[in-house]
């Protein structure tokens, strides 16, 4: 039986921060061009209608690429919308997460961005340590044939979902590699899809370097477009929760269980880029690792190779375990001249004290591309160094 995890994320995020980033209770409820209100819209009449096309219109924010964000900053990608559909509601077992990890849906015209904020108790009370989903509560999932029975009749979907020990430690590097691999080796037995998620991105703006969702596509060289690979987009380089914050607006847990279940069953292998580390807080009581649960789908950590590592690792794999979750590997990126025995050393601690094998250990390549040109040489590199060092036998 597995545990729920420590209430972590509710020690970060004192209440006097979160306070601090709210608009004031009596705050307007925002009207067009606001993510709530445009995302009711879009859920409600559909994309394919004159007013949805409207509210696209008038909520660019970064044309260039990704016609339908808001000035402000937003947002939920409405593309994939159509990611969104109704089959686990049809599984007739009713709803798919605990209750509690659904969001109250939105009854009849605008709404502010957060629930919490549109309740007439105070935000306080309404605001609680997050729980992460018992893995038990996602078994009715296997019904819509998304998920395998590995050995031991563990439940695991067919893909894997990328987390980190850190911020900046190669997650989406990895993952885009992941996914040539995973590509390749569909391609030699036969054929298949592998698809690439980035569920919620931040730090999106025009001047910053690419985000995720491009690094995914071009590391990748998958043949899919970019606007197709993310969902939730906010322009600071912060913690999810806070960047939606930030803007007025709110993640939808539920809605990206549902999409990425969705996309799950539109592919042979999914690879999903999850943000920050395992506990990183997406909404007010789900973290990153509620949204991997809610998947079923297995995780691979992204360490770093030298000095901290062990400790950072085994604390993930600890946290991941307590969130129901199954640590399915690790991968330890980016050892540099020098560092190659520390990290077999430290290779040998994880698998030791973590129980869970070290299936990658890759080099730093220099040269990353920066911008959008030249990733074919990068891409060609990072494979062939990768494909020595990744054991995809352990994925499923
Ligand atoms: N093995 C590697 N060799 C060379 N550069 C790398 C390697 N791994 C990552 N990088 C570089 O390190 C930076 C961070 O990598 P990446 O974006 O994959 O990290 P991340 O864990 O996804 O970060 P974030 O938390 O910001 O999403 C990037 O600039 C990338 O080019
Ligand atoms: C800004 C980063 N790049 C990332 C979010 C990092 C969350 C960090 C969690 C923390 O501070 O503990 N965003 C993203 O992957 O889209
Ligand atoms: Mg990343």
């Amino acid at each position: 039986m597995m545990t729920n995890a420590a209430p972590v994320s509710g020690r970060i995020w004192s209440k006097r921060r979160c306070n601090a980033s709210r608009p004031p209770a009596d705050a307007p409820i925002p009207t067009t061009n606001s993510a709530s209100s445009m995302e009711l819209l879009l859920f409600g009449i559909g994309l394919g209608s004159p007013l949805a096309y409207e509210v696209n219109r008038q909520t660019q924010f970064y044309p260039k690429k990704v016609p339908h964000e808001s000035k402000k900053g937003i947002y939920r990608n409405e593309i994939n919308r159509r990611f969104s559909t109704t089959a686990v509601e049809d599984s007739g077992r009713g709803d798919p997460l605990p209750s509690d990890a659904v969001e109250p849906a939105p009854s009849s015209g605008f709404r502010r961005a957060d629930a919490a904020q549109a309740s007439s108790e105070p935000v306080e009370k309404n605001f609680r340590p997050f729980r992460a989903i018992p893995f038990e509560s996602v078994s009715c999932y296997s019904e819509n044939n998304y998920v395998s029975t590995k050995e031991g009749g563990e439940l695991m979907n067919h893909g894997v979902f990328i987390t980190g020990t850190d911020a900046g430690v190669g997650m989406t590097h990895v993952a885009s590699v992941l996914a040539a691999a995973l590509q390749r080796r569909l391609d030699e037995n036969g054929g298949g899809r592998v698809g690439v998620w980035k569920p919620v991105q931040t730090g999106v703006r025009d001047e910053a370097p690419l985000p995720d969702s491009a690094k995914l596509v071009l590391g990748s060289g998958l043949p899919i477009r970019e606007s197709e690979t993310f969902s939730y987009a906010f322009p600071d380089r912060v913690v999810p929760w806070m960047a939606a914050q930030r803007i007025g607006a709110r993640i939808s847990i539920s809605q990206l269980a549902e999409e990425g279940l969705s996309r799950l069953a539109a592919c042979d292998r999914l690879v999903v880029d999850g943000a920050g580390g395992l506990a990183a807080p997406l909404t007010d009581r789900r973290v990153v690792a509620d949204l991997a649960a809610a998947l079923a789908l297995p995780v691979l950590i992204v360490a770093r190779p030298g000095i901290g590592t062990v400790n950072h690792t085994l604390l993930t794999v600890a946290y991941a375990r307590g969130a129901g979750l199954r640590p399915i590997g690790v991968v330890l990126n980016g050892y540099r001249d020098g560092q190659a025995d520390i990290m077999e050393e430290n290779a040998m601690m994880i698998e030791r004290f973590a129980d869970v094998p070290v299936i990658g250990k890759l080099p730093w390549l220099p040269g990353a591309p920066a911008s959008g040109d030249d990733w074919s040489t990068w891409r060609e590199r990072w494979a062939d160094v990768s494909s020595a060092s990744l054991d995809l036998d352990k994925l499923p």
